[in-house]
Parts: C-alpha cells; structure tokens; sequence
C-alpha cells in the first residue's frame, strides 16, 4: 500500500480555497454566488455525512436551514446581542436540538418511510415559521437588518464587509466545516456510518447501535445545516422566510447528486456548478422561467451519465491519466496461504467454563400457521462442537436466529452463559459473545476486507456505540492486530485491501466467518458455512473451520454431512420444526429415522 501524505485533502482545499478568488470571478462567478457556494457546500457536507456516508435521505435540510438562520437572525435583530459568530453558533445549537427532536421521531422509519418523513417535517417548520412563529420569524417578510460579521481583537475590530473580506470569512467556515467532516468519516465513527449505509441489519447484527448512530450524524447534519442558515443571514443582512422552503431542502439533495455522494467535495462541486448554471441561464441568457426546465434538464443528464458525481469523474480521469485502477483486483494465489495465526485472536470471557454455554427449553417459532420450530430442548457444553442437520425447511435457520436473538421465539426460554437470553436484543447478543455468520453472505460489500473486519473488531474494542466522532483510527487500541490475526485466520491477508465485491466466493464465504469470529465470541454459530463452495474450497474451509474451534464452542449447521461429521463431536438432527434425534456423527450416520427423515426429504445425503 502506497503512504499517503497525511492531511494532503486539506492541504489542497486551502489551496483552492485561495485560489478561488482569483480564478471564478474571470469565469462569470460574482461575488454573492461564490458566497453562497460556500455555504451550500458547508450544509450539504452535513447532508452527504448523512446521505452519502450513513445512507439516509433526507428532505428536511431546510427545517434545520431556516431553525439556525433564523434563531441567530433574531438574535442579532430583535434583541440587543452582538456577536455575529456566538449567534450563529447558538443558532447552530438549536438546530441540533430540533435535529435530535426530529430525529427521534423519523429515524423509526428507514428507507422510503423515513425520505417521506423528512419531507413532512420540513413542511410542518415551514408552516410553523410562516404562521404561529411569525412574530418572531417575519413570517413572509423574514428578518431584514443582519449585521455582517466582525472579529474583535481588543486593540481593533476586523469587519467582514467587502466582496473579498465576506468571502474570507465564509472560506473559513467552509474549511472549518470540512476539516471536521474529513475527520469524522476517518474516525472510528465514520466507519461505523458506512457499515450502516452498506448493511444496517449486519452492523446491527455484529454489535453496532445503529439507532444512536444514525441519531447522532442527523443532529451532526442538522448543525451543518443550521450553520450554513445563520451565514446566509449574514451575506445577504436578512433572512429569507423562502430558507425554509422545501425546494431548498431539494436543492441540497441535487446538489449532492450532481458533484457526488459520499465525497464530502461532492457538494461543493454541486453547489458550483447548479448555482453558476442556475445564474447563467437567468441573467446571461435571460431564459425567463425556462431557466428551471433546463437545469432540470441538465440535472438529468449530469446523474444518468455521472452515476458517481462530478468527484467520480475526475477521479476516473485522474487514474486514467496516471495508469492506476481504483479498485485493486489481484488474482488470488493459487497455493501458498499464509499460515493462520490464532495467536492474538482472543475470544470473550464467560463466566462459567463448565456445563451448557447454552441451555434452551421449549422454543417454539410459529410465523403465522407455519411452525417453524416447535418445542425444541438443547443444549452445548462450554468447549463442544456440535453439528446440526435437518432437510430442507426443518426450522435450522429459524433456530439459529432465535439463538442470535435475532428472531424472538414464540415461546420457550433461551439461557446464554448462565443469563437468560430470551427478550435480548441482536446487538447486545453479540456484545456478550454470541453470534453467526450467515448462510447468505452479509458483507459490506462497497469496503475493503480490512474495513470489514475493522466494523467488527470495533463493536468488540469500542462496545455498542461510542461517539468518538473526532478519534483517529490508529488511536483504537488492538485493532489492527485484531484486524490482523483474524484476516490470517481466514486466509485473507493478501486481500486486506481489495474491495469485497471483487473477492471470488470462497473468499467472500471466509470473509463471512471472519467478520463473526472478529467480535470474538465464545459461541459462534455458523449457518451452512461450506454453501456453494467447490470440493477443493470445501477441504480448505473445513481446515479453517478446524483451527478455529481451538478453544472455541462452535455450533454449526451445515447440509455437507461428509464434511461436518468429520468437524463435530455430537450432531442434533431436526425435521419439520422439532428435534428429531441427538448423538455421535456415527449414531446419527446409523440411526434409521434419521435415514428415514432424509429419505423422505429433498437429500439423501446420509450415506
Ligand atoms: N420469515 C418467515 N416468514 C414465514 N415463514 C418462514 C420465515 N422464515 C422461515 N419460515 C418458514 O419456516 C420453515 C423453516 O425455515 P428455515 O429457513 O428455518 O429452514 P431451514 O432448515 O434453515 O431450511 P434450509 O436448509 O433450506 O435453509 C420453512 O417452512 C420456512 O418457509
């Protein structure tokens, strides 16, 4: 992997920064459409932490936008304060207070419910400004008499009037608003965001508190926003009732879409170009009304055929004219895997070490008429491998699921570890040390191997949410050599760095046992872990499955008898919901309702 030169975004951002001045103005920018690239740039930051990296879309930018503008425009109009900055920032505040209010309530919802959600609350503040607030909002004529921003320095007092000295201070906030959002994408946190984005019910599934991560990047998002409504108050020296109007909320979205999601630049780019075209149409084509058809148009056309934004395509052009790819899709080596190492690779501690690691009594699953699982007893011994089998629909998966607690049971009693189990949730099964991998891969398929295995490791070192919004990587301790000793174990290390959705199947299969045993579990389950491998995959898988059960209980469900009674020391046989018999892989081999139980099913693959 090449060394990157550390804080090389920002470096360049201020460079462009400075720069700009000199460079848009020549190219038809004025003023006032600079400062405000500015300050779209900074709320759609928010709004691509939000959208790009944690996958929510939202349409209430504009609620938050106006919440900020217009407490820090009432500030400075209605009352005697000052400080043009401290009332932004306070602005700033209550936007992140409505951000959470609101919050609480759309984040119940995900994908199209919530979308719907935000845009009904965008539409419920907008009213609220327009009619009960009016006294203290303007209501349609807004809040005129803004001052523009002054920094005092004791011995004088810089005033931010001119073109060039609004423009300062609006670059600055923009850089501010940037350097915090690199760093939290790069953080812990951020990575969490993206596990979010690329599979909720996995990261939630590994030991994540989705629900309060998501909470806290919408307030996040919320404050950018309602920053950038306190600045514009500031440019234009009032603040517009129109800021909470949805078609801003709209806009940000656009804009977003245009430079690219999931970029942090993407919006600045976005803003630049919808604001230039959207100006250029108007006043130097004069295009009256048609103005908002073409850039509809163009809007269009820049997403169909700029699926990654405007950031996208330079970065095409960038390896192209560089000769490099962006994905890295090394073949993997026909032999010579790296040796697995267990050695730093712990698991959680539990708190006996004899008797059942798992105890259940009477579990029962009806989905409708359909029971799939009835009355079920079992139990494993701390250290055991046990196998269990069953034809196709017998309820193993059902009952793996409600073991993760994954699934509540209709009824019965699941004790893990001597604790009762029953009514916990997924995430806080896995804190304590219980979890699967899955019968169909539940990868985060847009990230690395190495990423991967970090959102793991990391519900294990940070526990179910952390707030290290701020953290460096580097700073989480034990993660890399958690990272490392897993990767080894599952004969990933020379792939740490390829993008999963390039992995071959067994490799992705492997990956989906090394993102479980990242979180180091005491009891790992694993549903059908040798599905649609190869025979030589298989021989490899059961190698690994071998090295992993040091020290380990395992319970695994598998279709590959051949395979999984060579693993297991005791094999549990279910057909049709209930346990049909329990013995040694060679009672089972010779028991004649097992055999019967096959025969009757989909497989036969007894013998
Ligand atoms: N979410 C669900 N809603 C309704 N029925 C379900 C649901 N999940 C499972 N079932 C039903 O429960 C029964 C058991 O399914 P389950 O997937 O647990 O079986 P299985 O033994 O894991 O099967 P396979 O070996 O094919 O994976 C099946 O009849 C299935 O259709």
């Amino acid at each position: 992997m090449s060394r990157k030169i550390p804080f090389l975004a920002e470096l360049l951002t201020l460079l462009a920064l400075i720069a700009v001045p000199f460079i848009l103005p020549p190219l038809g920018f004025t003023p006032a459409t600079i400062n405000r690239i500015m300050i779209f740039g900074l709320v759609g930051i928010g709004f691509d932490l939000l959208f790009g990296y944690t996958g929510l879309l939202s349409f209430g930018q504009s609620a938050f936008f106006g919440t900020g503008g217009m407490f820090a425009a009432y500030l400075l109009t209605q009352t005697s304060f000052t400080n043009v900055v401290l009332a932004i920032i306070f602005g700033t505040i209550v936007a992140g207070v409505a951000g959470y209010l609101v919050g609480m309530v759309a984040l119940r919802r995900t994908g199209i419910y919530f979308a719907m959600i935000t845009v009904a609350i965008a539409e419920v503040f907008f009213f609220m400004e327009f009619n009960p607030l009016a006294e203290y909002t303007g209501g349609e004529n807004g809040l005129p008499g803004v001052p523009s921003a002054s920094l005092g320095l004791g011995f004088t007092t810089i005033q931010f009037k001119s073109d060039l000295e609004q423009y300062a201070f609006f670059a600055f906030w923009f850089f501010i608003g940037l350097a915090i959002a690199l760093r939290m994408v790069r953080s812990p946190f951020g990575l969490v965001m993206r596990a979010i984005r690329e599979n909720p019910d996995r990261a939630l599934a590994l030991g994540h508190n989705i629900h309060r991560y998501k909470l806290v990047v919408f307030i996040v998002a919320a404050m950018y926003a309602g920053f950038g409504g306190g600045l514009l108050a500031v440019m234009q020296g009032f603040m517009p009732p129109d800021a909470f109007m949805f078609a801003t909320s709209g806009e940000v979205v656009m804009m977003t879409a245009i430079g690219g999601a999931g970029t942090l630049f993407g919006p600045l780019l976005g803003s630049a170009t919808w604001l230039l075209l959207s100006d250029f149409f108007q006043t130097v084509l004069n295009l009256g009304a048609t103005w908002k058809l073409i850039l509809g148009i163009v809007f269009v056309l820049l997403v169909v055929f700029l699926r990654r934004g405007l950031v996208g395509l330079f970065v095409d052009i960038y390896h192209k004219l560089v000769g490099t790819h962006k994905r890295t899709s090394a073949p993997e080596p026909a032999t010579a895997m790296p040796t697995a190492s267990t050695g730093a690779l712990r698991h959680k501690s539990t708190r006996n070490q004899s008797g059942h690691i798992i105890e259940v009594k009477g579990l029962t699953k009806h989905y409708g008429g359909i029971a799939a699982n009835s009355d079920i007893d079992f139990a494993v011994n701390y250290g055991e491998i046990r196998g269990i089998i069953g034809p196709n629909g017998a309820g193993k998966s059902t009952f793996f699921k409600m073991l993760t607690c994954e699934v509540k049971p209709t009824s019965g009693t699941i004790k893990f570890d001597g604790r009762d189990i029953t009514h916990m949730g997924v995430t806080e099964a896995c804190q304590i040390g219980l979890t699967k991998s899955y019968q169909i891969n539940q990868l985060f398929e847009r990230l690395t191997v190495r990423q991967n295995l970090m959102i793991s490791a990391l519900a294990e070192l940070r526990g179910k949410f952390k707030a290290d919004l701020l953290k460096s990587m580097d700073k989480v301790r034990g993660l890399t050599a958690q990272v490392e000793s897993t990767a080894a174990l599952v004969h990933l290390t020379h792939r740490l760095d390829a993008q999963v959705a390039d992995l071959a199947y067994g490799e992705k299969r492997r990956l989906e046992v090394g993102l479980a045993l990242a979180t180091s579990p005491s009891l790992l389950l694993l549903d059908e872990p040798l599905a649609g491998m190869s025979a030589e995959e298989r021989i490899e898988t059961v190698a690994l499955l071998k090295s992993i059960a040091k020290g380990r209980t395992l319970v695994i469900i598998d279709h590959d008898m051949d395979s999984l009674f060579e693993l297991v020391e005791r094999v549990t046989v279910l057909q049709e919901g209930r346990l049909l018999v329990e013995g040694t892989p060679d009672e089972i081999k010779n028991n004649a309702l097992v055999q019967e139980a096959y025969l009757g099913g989909v497989h036969g693959e007894t013998q």
